[in-house]
């Protein structure tokens, strides 16, 4: 049986300012998107992290879908609408655009999807981050298909033996590139290691081309123009027999790394695996937040979600998450810690910058320099 698993997902108002949704909101969501279960879709979940809304949705009408994109977007109009009532903070935030047009990519939502023929058993992981980008996906992505001393399925598992392709986008160009691992393995290493220029959009098992895993890509503020909140993305991996086991595809998590993101989306930030219940980003707006779901498909039939991170196993990520970011807090609003200037450009740090441009005066530094070349041309 060949399904769809469509995962589409915004931020249409925090509960309170950008730190979690609201019960109400998240109820109408779920009521919209439900009601359309039987008939064109098989089922749907609804998951949420920090302030964004994620339907997980599963349906035969193939990726890129008119009607289930639409379905997702009458959705998070309907939450905005409550949202709005309640006055919660950025009400109808990642919703870009007054109308749908055909496909919500490019309207503001972020957008996962992949379509296989289900196994006799079908279980996926679908991570959601909130306070960060899709880029964050890169180094757990490498780890889970490409790196044999996390992935042991790699070197052991004869169906894995053949490796994994990437494919790689630019989201400045919108250009993919698929490259083929292990061969291909430091090409990769050197795109994905530009965590601003390039995210992986997919992965395929190079022995048949079977879909492993299907990421989020959309940045919002390239949409946009501006800031106007980070993209908070989302993962589906496929998981066993063939693929990475559970805990192969986790384990990445269990070791933090830092990501873009944070407070106003300008700084950098440990991304702490949490459980549903922690996907709370608090403190100075975070630090970024993920939470595994996991679900066996059941003839297109979501079975779960299973709370993957709710773990003792994952404690010690989570103090090791504190204590990397009290060090990093120990910046203030310097860098490293805040982001450089290029990441900021989308930011208000450019309308400072325009602002004090006139104000800058030549220095005796300058000067010097130049009475010291014409010294010695003179002499030459
Ligand atoms: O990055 C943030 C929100 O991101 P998000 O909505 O989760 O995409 C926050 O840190 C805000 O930028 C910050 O709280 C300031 O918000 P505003 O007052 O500018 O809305
Ligand atoms: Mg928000
Ligand atoms: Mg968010
Ligand atoms: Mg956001």
């Amino acid at each position: 049986m060949k399904i769809t698993l469509s995962i589409i997902k915004a931020d249409i108002g925090g509960y309170v300012g950008h730190s979690s949704t609201h019960p109400e909101v998240v109820a109408k969501v779920t009521e919209v998107a439900q009601a359309a279960k039987g008939d064109l879709l098989i089922d749907v979940s609804v998951l949420t992290c920090g302030d964004d809304i994620a339907l997980v949705m599963t349906h035969q009408q193939g990726v890129d879908n008119e009607k289930i994109h639409k379905l997702a977007w009458d959705a998070f109009v309907a939450g905005t609408q409550v949202a709005r009532d309640l006055k919660l903070y950025g009400a109808g935030q990642d919703l870009l655009s007054d109308a749908f047009s055909g496909n919500v990519r490019g309207l503001g939502p972020g957008i996962a999807e992949m379509e296989f023929e289900e196994r006799k058993s079908e279980p996926v992981i679908v991570f959601f981050a909130d306070k960060t980008a899709p880029s964050a996906w890169n180094l757990p992505l490498y780890e889970m298909f490409a790196d044999p001393m996390n992935t042991a399925g790699l070197v052991i598992d004869p169906s894995m033996h053949g490796g994994f392709t990437f494919e790689i986008m630019d989201v400045y160009t919108g250009k993919v590139v698929k490259l083929k691992t292990p061969a291909e393995l430091y090409d990769l290493l050197a795109l994905i290691g530009s965590v601003s220029k390039y995210v992986v959009r997919a992965v395929y098992r190079n022995s048949d081309g079977e879909i492993a895993a299907a990421a989020s890509t959309q940045r919002l503020s390239l949409m946009a123009g501006q800031y106007v909140g980070k993209d908070d993305p989302v993962l589906a991996v496929r998981s066993q027999s063939g693929f990475p086991a559970i805990g192969e595809i986790l384990e990445p998590f269990g070791r933090p790394w830092l990501v873009e993101g944070w407070m106003r989306g300008s700084h950098t930030g440990p991304l702490m695996p949490v459980s549903f219940k922690q996907a709370k980003p608090t403190r100075f707006d975070g630090p970024p937040r993920v939470i595994a779901a996991g679900y066996q498909i059941c003839n297109g039939r979501l079975v779960g979600p299973v709370d993957l991170f709710d773990d003792p196993a994952f404690d010690m990520a989570r103090h090791e998450c504190s204590y990397m970011a009290n060090r990093l807090r120990r910046q203030g609003i310097f860098e490293p810690h805040r982001l450089p200037p290029e990441e900021m450009e989308y930011t208000t740090l450019p309308k400072v910058m325009e602002r004090l441009k006139d104000r800058f005066m030549d220095s005796g530094e300058k000067m010097a320099k130049d009475a010291k070349i014409l010294e010695k041309e003179d002499m030459d």
